[in-house]
């Protein structure tokens, strides 16, 4: 199994507990590099006042990467990124890298540190980076090895305290009811014993004419 790649330098498995990375058609270990690359130069460029010449070759620099990406444009059923199950974070430059530490089918406990890519104002994390990890992962938990593909219905997100950036987090999801098609799941994230923000979410399991 090739080793997945951590933006942060760490090297722990994750996303293979969805079962998903039975999907190796996809799965591109020098592509999951490019998106590690990339979510370090978001990181880098979100927390830098670089003088105006260097902001300037840069943009130059990224501007001849895309150049040279951009001829393999394909569509969404052939992209790769968001289908590196080996990786962190899929290889999907958007969502916040989770470490998954524990996973049983129903509930699962990770790590999360958000970086300055994801600061809101004032040391806090922004809040929408907060929903869309509580939705990626509560839609995980959603969309496990043997469940039905699921999507959010509703996501019900609460802003207890303020979010901490460059701070190791725990965030934890688990089933709480599954009546019929609808599965209803809750989410924590905590900043040591303190939670920060919960979550509560509702997940419609798709009809055959809807996949
Ligand atoms: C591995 C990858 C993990 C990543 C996961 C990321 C998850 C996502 O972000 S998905 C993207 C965001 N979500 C979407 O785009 C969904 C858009 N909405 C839809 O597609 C549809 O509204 C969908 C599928 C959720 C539900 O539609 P449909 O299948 O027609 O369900 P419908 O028959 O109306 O309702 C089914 C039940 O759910 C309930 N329900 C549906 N929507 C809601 C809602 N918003 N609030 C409360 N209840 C609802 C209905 O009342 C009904 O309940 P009951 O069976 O008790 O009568």
């Amino acid at each position: 199994m090739t080793a997945p790649l951590d933006p942060r330098g760490g090297g722990v498995d994750l996303n293979i507990w969805l079962g998903r990375d039975a999907e190796t058609d996809h799965d591109d270990p020098a592509f999951a590099r490019l998106a590690g690359a990339l979510v370090r130069v978001q990181e880098v460029v979100s927390g830098a006042r670089p003088p105006p010449g260097l902001s300037t070759e840069a943009a130059t620099t990224l501007g001849r990467v895309a150049d040279q990406l951009e001829p393999y444009d394909v569509d969404e059923a052939a992209q790769v990124a968001g289908r590196q199950f080996r990786h962190f974070s899929r290889g999907q430059t958007l969502l916040p890298a989770v470490a998954v530490d524990t996973y049983d089918g129903q509930r699962v406990d990770g790590r999360v540190t958000f970086g300055r890519f994801y600061l809101g104002s004032n040391g806090a994390v922004h809040g929408g980076a907060i929903s869309l990890l509580f939705d990626d992962l509560l839609g995980q938990v959603a969309n496990g090895p043997d469940a039905p593909r699921a999507r959010t219905a509703y996501l019900h997100v609460n802003f207890h305290r303020i979010t901490p950036i460059g701070v190791e987090l725990s965030c934890h999801a688990g089933i709480r009811t599954v009546e019929g098609r609808k599965v209803h799941i809750d989410g924590e994230l905590c900043h040591g014993e303190e939670v920060v923000a919960s979550a509560e979410g509702l997940f419609v399991r798709l009809e055959a004419h809807q996949l």
